[in-house]
């Protein structure tokens, strides 16, 4: 028996990766669904061939009373914000003064909720809100119910990814229908339905909401030695992450600008709400080079969209 346990989670987490992260299923969900329910009956029939890292737990968990506070190994950090083109020519000029000429890694801005990821030997352990950026909410159970999470790693690494945990629009709007259909106070926007989502202290509630996720930076990125931002979001994506495609490696403030400019007039068509662009430094060692502000680093900064 526990070497169909083996095979199903084999097969469980190779579907799951193709069809939430690659967007290309090998196999209908029937087959997806089949596989998971001979699992949770084998696991039922037989609970010490249960894993924490078995496939069954996107489908939530026992509640919990309430959510435990963590402190964050390091600060989840916020960006400091650029409003207008004159505000990202000064952003360029203090990078240019302090460490030269430079690439930037540009990504957008996601509007859902920042969270923080730690595995251990590959495998997910925890999961934690951004909180208060010295201290989150442990909400492993409910990120477990993001399918585009991955439960184990290509690696067996140990380490902590950071991303923005969301709401696909098309999740919201069956959402508030479903809402509508209940009486039920509709959600007012994505943002807001990805954070009451992932805290709910019933993870088979939060299953249900269909979150998704884009991770966007490693907490200790000498894990992955990486020489740039650029380089760190291709080694997450060959380790099985889900990174956003939509982001570009610009020479100079001035195609940072252009870009800028494309995704004003483009976002709308996106399947999910961004409110803003971020721009990096892409070279890690200049990141080092450039520090930190009391709260925020000074190698990125997020330009807001108007309101
Ligand atoms: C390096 O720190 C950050 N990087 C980010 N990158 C993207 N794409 N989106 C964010 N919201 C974000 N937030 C922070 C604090």
């Amino acid at each position: 028996m526990q070497q169909r346990v083996d095979e199903l989670h084999r097969l469980l987490h190779q579907y799951n990766y193709e069809y939430h992260v690659l967007d290309t299923p090998s196999v209908p969900d029937s087959e997806y669904d089949k596989l998971l329910h001979e699992l949770i009956a084998i696991e039922e029939a037989y609970p010490d061939l249960k894993t924490a890292d078995s496939p069954t737990v996107r489908v939530g968990g026992t509640p919990l009373s309430s959510f435990e506070k963590v402190r964050h190994d390091t600060p989840m950090l916020s960006l400091g914000n650029a409003f207008n083109e004159e505000d990202l020519r000064a952003f360029d000029r203090r990078v240019v003064e302090g460490v030269g000429r430079v690439d930037y890694m540009v990504e957008l801005k996601i509007d859902g909720l920042a969270v923080s990821l730690k595995y251990q030997e590959g495998r997910l352990v925890q999961g934690l809100t951004r909180g208060d950026g010295t201290t989150g909410e442990n909400i492993t159970e409910n990120i477990k119910t993001i399918y585009a999470v991955p439960l184990v790693i290509n690696e067996p690494l140990t380490f902590e990814v950071r991303g923005e945990a969301y709401m696909p629009r098309q999740s919201f709007i069956h959402l508030n229908k479903e809402k509508e259909k209940k009486g039920e106070p509709l959600a007012a926007n994505p943002r807001n339905a990805a954070a009451g989502s992932l805290r709910q202290l019933d993870s088979k509630l939060a299953a249900k909401r269909k979150l998704d996720i884009f991770l966007y930076s490693v907490n200790d990125l000498r894990e992955l030695d990486v020489p740039s931002q650029s380089a760190a979001l291709d080694r997450l994506d060959d380790l099985g992450f889900k990174t956003n495609h939509e982001r570009r490696l610009c020479q100079d403030i001035d195609e940072v600008l252009d870009y800028i400019r494309y995704w004003t007039e483009e976002r709308n068509h996106l399947a999910y709400d961004i409110d803003g662009i971020v721009i990096k430094v892409n070279d890690l060692a200049k990141q080092e080079e450039l520090g930190f502000t009391a709260r925020s680093p000074r190698w990125a900064i997020a330009y807001k969209f108007p309101a």
